[in-house]
């Protein structure tokens, strides 16, 4: 089964960052989620109770990096991914953090992890 329901560069102005300079401002994470999911009985019954609500998935995201104020993208991914699979019941994702700004040089810097099994 290789179903997904993505979600892709979603926003988040949090705190975030190692440096003391990073503690007094906010700056901007973008999220990219891809987990899997069977959109059989969604697709059958079009109730969006039977499917993963990218919707509710995107708001917990959000609040839960604006409440976490973590230092490292590492320790956003690791929370953000323990959070969805106890929370939503996703089995398995892939999840891209990128911090745009935090390179000049770069476009962006990121990282991505790999959690569950299918
Ligand atoms: N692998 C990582 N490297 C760095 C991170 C990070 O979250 N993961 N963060 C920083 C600083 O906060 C940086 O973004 C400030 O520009 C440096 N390296």
């Amino acid at each position: 089964m290789a179903d997904s329901v993505l979600i892709e560069g979603l926003a988040v102005e949090t705190v975030i960052g190692v440096y003391d300079w990073e503690r007094e401002v906010t700056q901007q994470i973008l999220v990219d989620l891809d987990m899997a999911w069977d959109n059989r009985a969604p697709g059958r019954s079009d109730d969006v109770a039977d499917a993963l609500d990218y919707a509710a998935v995107s708001e917990r995201v959000t609040r839960c990096l604006q409440e976490l104020k973590p230092q490292l993208l590492e320790r956003a991914a690791e929370v953000l991914a323990d959070l969805l699979m106890k929370e939503f019941g996703v089995g398995q994702l892939t999840l891209t953090l990128r911090k745009p700004g935090a390179v000049p040089a770069a476009r962006s810097v990121g990282v991505r992890i790999e959690r569950g099994s299918k």
